[in-house]
C-alpha cells in the first residue's frame, strides 16, 4: 500500500554554541555556496572563513539564547502540519548544515515503509544556494542509504495564494492598527553574490515577481503603504552582492517610519531576530527613524500550515 511522507527542508542553524563551527564549515563547504571547481580550494577557504567568523557568530547566537531558533520553530510547524495531514502521512524535517540532517528522517521513513516522499524546501523563491542545495542533499542521502521511494519536489512557492495570505497577515499583525499610509514597507531579502545571479540563478527575479504579486494583495487588505521597496541583507565578504542593501535603502528613505518584512525566510532565525531586529534597529535609530518595525516570519502561523497543506495537495494532483 502507498504511504506518503512530507519532508520540510531548511538550512538549519546552530543548536548550541559549539555547533556554530559545524554550521559555518558545512555551509562554506557546499559547492552551491562557494562555487569554485576545486574541492581542495573550497575546503581550504571554508576553513579560513569558518575560523575567522566563528567567534563573532557565536556572539550573535549568544544574544539569541545560545542557539538559532530555526529548528525549534520548524518542529512546531511540523507538529501542526502532522495534525492537519493525519497519522497516515509521515511529516518530518531535515536541515542542510546542522542536525537533524537528512539521514535521520530517511531512516525513519524507511522504517515506516514510506513509498512516496514529498520534499518541500522552506524557501519561497528558488536559489541554487538554498533550494537546489537542500534538494540535492536529501536525494543524494536517500540514494546513499538505498532508500528507493518516489520523490516529488517543489522548487518554489512564492506565487501560491495561500502562502501569500500568511505574509499579508504577518504584515497586518506588525502594523497593529497603525496607519500604513505613514509607513514605508521594505521587503528585505537575503542577499546573493552578483556572480551567482549572473550565472542564471533566478532568485532575484523570483523576489521581484513575489513583491509584484503582494502589492495588489496588500491594497485589497486595506494596507496602502506610502511606498513599497525591495532591499537585500546579510552580505558576506568583499564581493559584489545584490543591491540595494538594506542599509542603503534605509539611508535613502525620507519618511521615517518603516516596516521591514523578511521575504526570503519562512522561519525566524538569526538574520531576522538579530540582524533585522537588533542590528538594523540600531542603524534605523541612528538615521532618526521614529518607528522601525520588523514583521515576524510565517513560522507556525495556522495560515502557513494551511498553505503547506495546499502545496502538498498541488504536488499530488
Ligand atoms: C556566503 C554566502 C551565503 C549565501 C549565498 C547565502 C544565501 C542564503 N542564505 C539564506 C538563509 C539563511 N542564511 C543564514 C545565515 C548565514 N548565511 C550565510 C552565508 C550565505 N547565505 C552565513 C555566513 C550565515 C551565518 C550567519 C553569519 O555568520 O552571518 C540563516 C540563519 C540561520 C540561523 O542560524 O539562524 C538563514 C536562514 C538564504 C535564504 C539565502 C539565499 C537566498
Ligand atoms: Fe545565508
Ligand atoms: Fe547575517
Amino acid at each position: 500500500m502507498a504511504k506518503n511522507a512530507v519532508i520540510l527542508l531548511n538550512m538549519g542553524g546552530p543548536n548550541d554554541l559549539y555547533e556554530v563551527q559545524t554550521f559555518l564549515h558545512n555551509m562554506f563547504n557546499d559547492p552551491n555556496i562557494l562555487t569554485m571547481k576545486s574541492g581542495l580550494l573550497r575546503r581550504f577557504i571554508a576553513s579560513v572563513i569558518t575560523s575567522n567568523r566563528t567567534k563573532s557568530a557565536q556572539e550573535v547566537y549568544q544574544k539569541l539564547g545560545g542557539k538559532s531558533p530555526i529548528a525549534g520553530i520548524t518542529k512546531k510547524l511540523v507538529a501542526a502540519l502532522q495534525v492537519k495531514l493525519g497519522e497516515e502521512v509521515v511529516v518530518d524535517f531535515a536541515m542542510r548544515y546542522t542536525p537533524p540532517f537528512a539521514d535521520v528522517s530517511i531512516a525513519r521513513l524507511k522504517a515506516a515503509g514510506v513509498t512516496h516522499v514529498y520534499l518541500i524546501p522552506l524557501y519561497p523563491q528558488y536559489s541554487t544556494t538554498t533550494t537546489k542545495s537542500s534538494l540535492e542533499d536529501y536525494e543524494a542521502r536517500m540514494h546513499a542509504l538505498g532508500f528507493k521511494a518516489l520523490v516529488t519536489e517543489i522548487k518554489h512557492f512564492y506565487a501560491n495564494a495561500a502562502y501569500n495570505a500568511v505574509i499579508i497577515d504577518r504584515i497586518r499583525e506588525a502594523m497593529a492598527g497603525a496607519d500604513a499610509g505613514a509607513f514605508e514597507l521594505i521587503f528585505s531579502a537575503h542577499g546573493l553574490p552578483q556572480k551567482i545571479v549572473d550565472k542564471g540563478d533566478p532568485y532575484e527575479h523570483h523576489v521581484t515577481e513575489h513583491v509584484a504579486l503582494l502589492k495588489p494583495m496588500l491594497e485589497a487588505a486595506g494596507l496602502a503603504f506610502a511606498d513599497i521597496h525591495i532591499a537585500y541583507q546579510s552580505k558576506v565578504g568583499p564581493m559584489k552582492w545584490l543591491e540595494p542593501s538594506l542599509e542603503q535603502k534605509l539611508e535613502s528613505l525620507e519618511r521615517k517610519k518603516v516596516l521591514v518584512f523578511p521575504i526570503a525566510f519562512t522561519i525566524d532565525n538569526s538574520e531576522t531576530l538579530y540582524e533585522l531586529d537588533m542590528e538594523y534597529r540600531e542603524v534605523a535609530e541612528e538615521l532618526g527613524f521614529e518607528d522601525y518595525r520588523v514583521a515576524a516570519c510565517p513560522n507556525d502561523h495556522p495560515l502557513f500550515v494551511e498553505a503547506l497543506v495546499s502545496l502538498y495537495g498541488k504536488m499530488r494532483a
